[in-house]
């Protein structure tokens, strides 16, 4: 229990920061006796309703404390309450309750949920009263769902799932947080650890007891197939050409090509909105100009760079040098040329093409201002783009917006390409976490071969190793380091 003396001690100290008060309560909170903490949930800023949650042994005591009432609800029902400052006594707001005892809660301890009004004063009033309340701290962010976590109610990839799901922004997104929460990812990780403990198993008892007669024939090449065989999953799980991690981060999408041809013109038209400086005057833009759109349930993420052409101009040139840089990095390249630039000659195409790629990238060609062009060279110049081993191409114009169709339906087929949907086949790994800890364990598998023959306790040790790399993703091993990097992107009230 808090004695109320910590709190006369600190009201003598005015003023009295929260943080002081925080650490005051964590270095008075006995060991393995848990704070219980509190926050708002919901959003911030002015809204009809606002959820408060705590979680913690004090929970219960808590909800008693600012309803008056000596009887909680009952589990899991709403009821509802007026809501008390205890210290005052003065009514806050009338609201509704939950009293979710633990274990079958969110973080797996004693929860409550106060819905109220969500007004800057209830939201406040309530906060202040709960952080008057002995026992109770304001929460850290991620911290409900760390001690949902640490309980064991969610493996390390559903609690990112969670993040990826509160931060999605488009519906491809959404589908493949949700598929994460609900633990697929999971699973499969967790399936490739269980076969790796029984090789593991096989081999120590191999080990242990290839002396004596009773241990099977060929237990050692069973092992050798069942690793080659998790050897290839995990591979092919690793060349899914980054497809989870596209979606989850966004899909970077370059606009560049010569200068004048209409590269920010296009973004505006993309964005909806004048993102980038449109002018006459070659050479306008410089800076990189970024914009986060959704097409077609996909996050892309567009940017505008400088015209592509040789300058005695110091600032241009760098403008140039960093358009070349980021489409080194592109996912996907919008070349764009001026139709009437272009002869309809494929060997014309390819040249200008080529100035622009750096690399086989995934493009479309943009033929921009097809306004300008006359009515004849419209087939000849579409019918040389068919040609030759020319990217997907559509004729475009920013100025009457006659051809945008084409391009997006272009760009969405390469994006559902590139990101496929995230509900069919196996769930995709979606950060580069996954990708490190995956690629170690297929070294450690891949040693596991080399020491076989020559000494079957290192080779078992590559084993435990494999496992232990696959124990890191779904947090089966804990360490502090790895849960800080996960719940670092977490919000305050999650
Ligand atoms: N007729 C016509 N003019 C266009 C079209 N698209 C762009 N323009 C004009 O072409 C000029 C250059 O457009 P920008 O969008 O600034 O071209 P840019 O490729 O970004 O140019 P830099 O940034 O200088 O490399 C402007 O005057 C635009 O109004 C189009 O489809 N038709
Ligand atoms: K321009
Ligand atoms: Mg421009």
């Amino acid at each position: 229990m808090w004695p109320g003396t910590w709190r006369k001690v600190l009201s003598g100290l005015s003023p009295v920061s929260g943080a002081a008060v925080r650490v005051v309560k964590r270095l008075y909170c006995p060991a393995g006796k848990r704070d219980t903490i509190f926050a708002l949930s919901s959003g911030h800023g002015r809204c009809g309703v606002a959820v408060i949650r705590t979680s913690g042994p004090a929970s219960g005591a808590a909800l008693r404390s600012l309803t008056g009432q000596q009887e909680l609800p009952r589990p899991r029902a709403v009821a509802l309450r007026r809501i008390h400052d205890p210290s005052s006594a003065e009514t806050l707001d009338r609201g509704l309750v939950i009293w979710f005892p633990g274990p079958h809660s969110f973080t797996g301890e004693d929860c409550s949920e106060l819905h109220v009004h969500g007004g800057p004063a209830v939201v406040g009033g309530v906060l202040q009263a709960l952080g008057h309340l002995p026992g109770l701290r304001p929460a850290d962010p991620g911290e409900f769902t760390k001690r949902a976590f640490q309980n064991g109610k969610l493996g390390l990839t559903e609690v990112e799932g969670l993040g990826d799901l509160i931060h999605a922004e488009t519906e491809a997104q959404r589908r493949q947080a949700l598929r994460q929460m609900e633990g697929e990812l999971g699973q499969l990780y967790q399936r490739w650890s269980e076969e790796l403990t029984k090789a593991l198993a096989h081999v120590e008892a191999f080990i242990d007891f290839s002396e004596d007669d009773n241990l099977e024939e060929g237990v050692l090449a069973g092992v050798g197939a069942a690793v080659q065989a998790l050897e290839e999953e995990v591979r092919g799980h690793l060349q899914d050409g980054r497809r989870g991690e596209r979606l989850r981060g966004g899909v970077h999408v370059v606009i560049a090509g010569p200068t004048n041809a209409g590269k920010s013109s296009l973004l505006n038209l993309l964005c909806q909105r004048p993102a980038a400086i449109v002018s006459p005057v070659a050479g306008t833009t410089r800076d990189v100009v970024e914009s986060a759109l959704n097409i077609g349930g996909y996050p892309v993420v567009l940017s505008d760079t400088a015209g592509l052409r040789e300058t005695q101009d110091a600032v241009e040139r760098e403008g140039v040098s960093r358009a070349r840089e980021r489409l080194q990095r592109a996912d996907v390249v919008l070349a764009v040329l001026a139709a009437v630039d272009v002869a309809p000659e494929p060997g014309c195409l390819a040249d200008a093409l080529r100035a622009i790629l750096p690399r086989r990238a995934p493009c479309i060609l943009v033929l921009n201002k097809a306004d300008l062009l006359e009515e004849g060279c419209r087939g000849a110049l579409l019918g040389a783009c068919g040609e030759g081993a020319l990217p997907p191409a559509c004729l475009l114009s920013c100025k009457t917006g006659e051809g945008v169709d084409s391009l997006l339906s272009l760009l969405g087929a390469q994006l559902e390409q590139m990101c496929g949907d995230p509900l069919a086949g196996s769930p995709s790994l979606t950060q580069a976490r996954h990708r490190l800890h995956l690629t170690s364990c297929l070294g450690s598998l891949g040693r596991y071969h080399g020491y076989k023959s020559l000494d079957l306790v290192l080779a078992a040790e590559e084993l435990r190793l494999a496992r232990r790399h696959l124990g890191k993703i779904t947090g089966r091993v804990s360490a502090e380091e790895i849960l800080d990097i996960v719940f670092r992107d977490f919000c305050v009230g999650k």
